[in-house]
């Protein structure tokens, strides 16, 4: 009965004898009385974090200026616990949330812990996952698909496709989206949404989770359901932590722990049900009725005179931890008046989701017993039946489970779960999907190739081969140069920095590498930007009466779908490098010296000498050389002239009067190829630059 008793008092747990090995000893095991569990997810080790003398400094403006905003602060998040990070408004939260996650690394000192050893932040990155206030989710993927993408990419390959897909509908059971999963993305709640996140990241079972602003533009309710389901979580095992603002007090009475910043400082650190007794202890007696998670918020903003000092010091900045049963830090006020009463206390105000503490507890003499399997804590019991009363030991290090996260699959030197391969065909399907939903920014382009095609077609119809009307053929060279230009340009202007956030999430949690995300979606775009510009040629070609030969047509094509990849090029430079507001503005006026030196407007020996190297950049000019050149070179017949005098009748004449007699096709393409791969190239270095930059 004892056994039962004192487990039953240890949590909302069901406990069943299930085999009897040794006499008198009786194994039992213990899962969670949770309504749905989560079975399939892959094992791993409970994880406590903790930071001491963290400082973190930031320089503003002049190199002397440098600004603290965390204070030598410390603190520790153990699992099985849900933990509130609070403070005031610019006190620090998402500062201090961004350092644990391992999002900011540079302008830090002070020391991280897991399992009491020096944190790792490759293997740490691989243990957690950071989900941030914006959801971050494509809104064109159904939640089945979201979720099929993070299985492919976040598990094993080696998992089977029957295995995956139960690790989906469970979770998604779990966290109540099965009714959802045809629905889209962009048509969940708010809530919903949230809930999508969390399951994203719950495919591979991270042991810690944090979350900035779970609750943020949630109502009420769905802010009571959030955090229900992150208090399940921490249930399992897992070491939620989350920034929240000011809870109500029936969230704040749902968090086990909490961590007050003030000012870059630590105020509070401890059980969430001891904080208004603690700060009654110092004197700031929470009025009746009043949410003690306003209170503190209050306090810590001044409102009832200058106590941050005080609190900071009696707290010692986080290194003291108010726990639940054991007297306060440095206090002369006893929390029981004697181990009996403090026994009892223990056992009914005991952190019923404490799972992590029994694990220690119930570890056995041979070092075997508690384990977490598929975020269920699974006890082999055989000293609770001995009688052994059961006493938990707060400070517990656990140097065992650090050697568990260290040397399982989080020691390993990879750095994703699937190959890189693997990561790149994943994101090609689903960034090809994307196009084939978003059906309106296709057709938008595909009439726009052939409007333009047409109307092209028609203000320059059958000049191609008319002596009189050769400058006019020169015009409609270069204006197809200018539009192809431009419309693969611009579209990767405003399409790709809103991938940004998304790609800023998955890539930090692990989801798969820059390079292989990268060349998913340069591979992507390219069959449809050679779609569009193979119809719009064709139309041209034929309407305009350029040479009906197969070798001119080809080279002409050749030239015209270089400039619309290159362009695309030069606008994934700027969408990578930039926001969308700026580069709509730079790419076009970028693009000016490039239209002017293409040697349409002025021939290459009437620029000035100490401008022509801007030729040599101008990838217009190849463009507009490489289309003259299919146009008029090799050696094509004299056009024909209906007036009585064609002075470009001849197009050898036409030639030297561009400067092109020289010039030579091959040369043109080898440059084209060669800018498009600087600049791809380039794109890649920019987009890695700002990924780091915007850490
Ligand atoms: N890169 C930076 N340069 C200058 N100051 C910064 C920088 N990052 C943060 N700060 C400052 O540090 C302080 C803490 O910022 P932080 O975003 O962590 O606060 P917070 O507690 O999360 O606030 P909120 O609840 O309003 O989001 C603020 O005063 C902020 O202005």
């Amino acid at each position: 009965m004892k056994v039962d008793k004192e487990l039953s008092l240890a949590g909302p747990v069901d406990t069943k004898p299930i085999m009897s090995d040794r006499k008198g000893s009786l194994k039992v095991t213990i899962t969670p009385a949770q309504h749905k569990t989560l079975t399939h997810l892959p094992k791993r080790p409970p994880v406590d974090l903790a930071f001491t003398d963290l400082t973190y400094r930031v320089q503003e403006g002049r190199k002397s200026n440098v600004k603290t905003i965390l204070k030598s602060v410390s603190g520790r998040l153990r699992s099985g616990e849900l933990t509130a990070i609070m403070g005031p408004s610019g006190a620090g939260k998402s500062t201090l949330l961004n350092i644990l996650t391992g999002y900011k690394t540079s302008g830090m000192e002070g020391s991280i812990t897991v399992n009491g050893m020096e944190r790792n932040l490759s293997s740490f990155r691989k243990l957690s996952c950071y989900i941030m206030q914006d959801n971050q989710l494509h809104g064109n993927l159904t939640v089945e698909e979201a979720m099929s993408v993070a299985t492919a990419l976040k598990l094993p390959s080696a998992t089977s496709s029957a295995d995956k897909e139960e690790v989906i509908q469970e979770i998604l059971e779990t966290l109540g989206l099965s009714e959802h999963h045809k629905t889209m993305t962009s048509n969940l709640s708010g809530g919903q949404k949230k809930r999508l996140s969390i399951a994203l990241e719950l495919v591979n079972n991270p042991p810690i989770m944090f979350f900035d602003e779970p609750t943020s533009g949630l109502d009420s309710s769905s802010c009571f359901q959030c955090i229900s389901l992150l208090k399940t979580l921490a249930r399992g095992g897992r070491t939620i932590i989350c920034t929240i603002h000011q809870p109500s007090a029936r969230l704040f009475e749902m968090f086990d722990h909490l961590y007050t910043l003030a000012d870059g400082q630590c105020v509070y650190q401890g059980s969430t049900g001891r904080l208004v007794e603690w700060l009654g202890s110092l004197g700031l007696q929470c009025p009746s009725y009043h949410n003690p998670a306003s209170f503190i918020i209050e306090v810590s903003c001044g409102e009832y005179g200058d106590n941050t000092g005080k609190l900071v010091r009696a707290i010692d900045n986080g290194k003291n931890d108010i726990r639940d049963g054991v007297p306060f830090p440095d206090s002369k006020i006893p929390a029981y008046n004697n181990k009996r009463d403090m026994e009892a206390s223990l056992a009914t105000t005991r952190d019923k989701n404490d799972l992590s503490q029994l694990q220690e507890k119930f570890r056995d003499a041979n070092g075997n017993g508690g384990n977490l399997q598929n975020g269920i804590l699974q006890y082999a019991v055989n000293e609770v039946a001995k009688g052994e009363p059961l006493v938990v030991q707060m400070e517990t290090e656990k140097q065992d489970n650090a050697e568990v996260a260290l040397l399982g699959d989080e020691a390993s030197p990879r750095r994703y779960a699937t190959s890189e391969f693997k990561q790149f065909w994943v994101v090609l399907k689903r960034t090809l999907l994307f196009s084939r939903r978003d059906w309106t920014l296709m057709y938008l382009r595909l009439f726009a190739h052939i409007l333009v095609g047409f109307l092209i077609g028609a203000l320059y119809y059958d000049i191609g081969d008319d002596g009189s009307k050769v400058l006019s053929n020169l015009g409609f060279l270069f204006f197809n140069m200018l539009f192809l230009m431009y419309t693969s340009m611009t579209i990767t202007i405003l399409s790709f920095p809103l991938e940004m956030p998304v790609l800023v999430k998955e890539h930090f949690n692990r989801w798969y590498s820059l390079r292989s995300y990268y060349l998913a979606i340069t591979v992507s775009d390219i069959p449809f930007q050679a779609i569009f510009c193979v119809i719009y040629v064709v139309i041209v070609y034929l309407l305009t009466s350029q040479p009906a030969v197969w070798f001119r047509f080809a080279m002409f094509l050749s030239s015209c779908l270089l400039i619309s990849f290159v362009a695309q090029s030069v606008g994934l430079v700027v969408g990578a490098a930039m926001n969308v507001q700026n580069g709509v503005f730079l790419a076009p006026v970028m693009s000016v010296p490039f239209l002017l030196f293409s040697g349409f407007f002025v021939s290459f020996n009437a620029i000035p000498k100490y401008l022509r190297w801007i030729t040599y950049l101008s990838y217009i000019r190849y463009g507009f050389e490489g289309t003259a050149l299919a146009t008029y070179s090799f050696d094509r017949p004299k056009l024909q002239c209906h007036q009585t005098y064609c002075h470009f009748k001849n197009p050898e004449i036409t030639l030297e009067e561009l400067d092109m007699k020289d010039a030579d096709i091959t040369l043109d393409i080898a440059a084209l190829c060669l800018i498009f791969v600087v600049l791809r190239v380039s794109a890649f270095l920019f987009l890695r630059w700002k990924l780091k930059s915007t850490r």
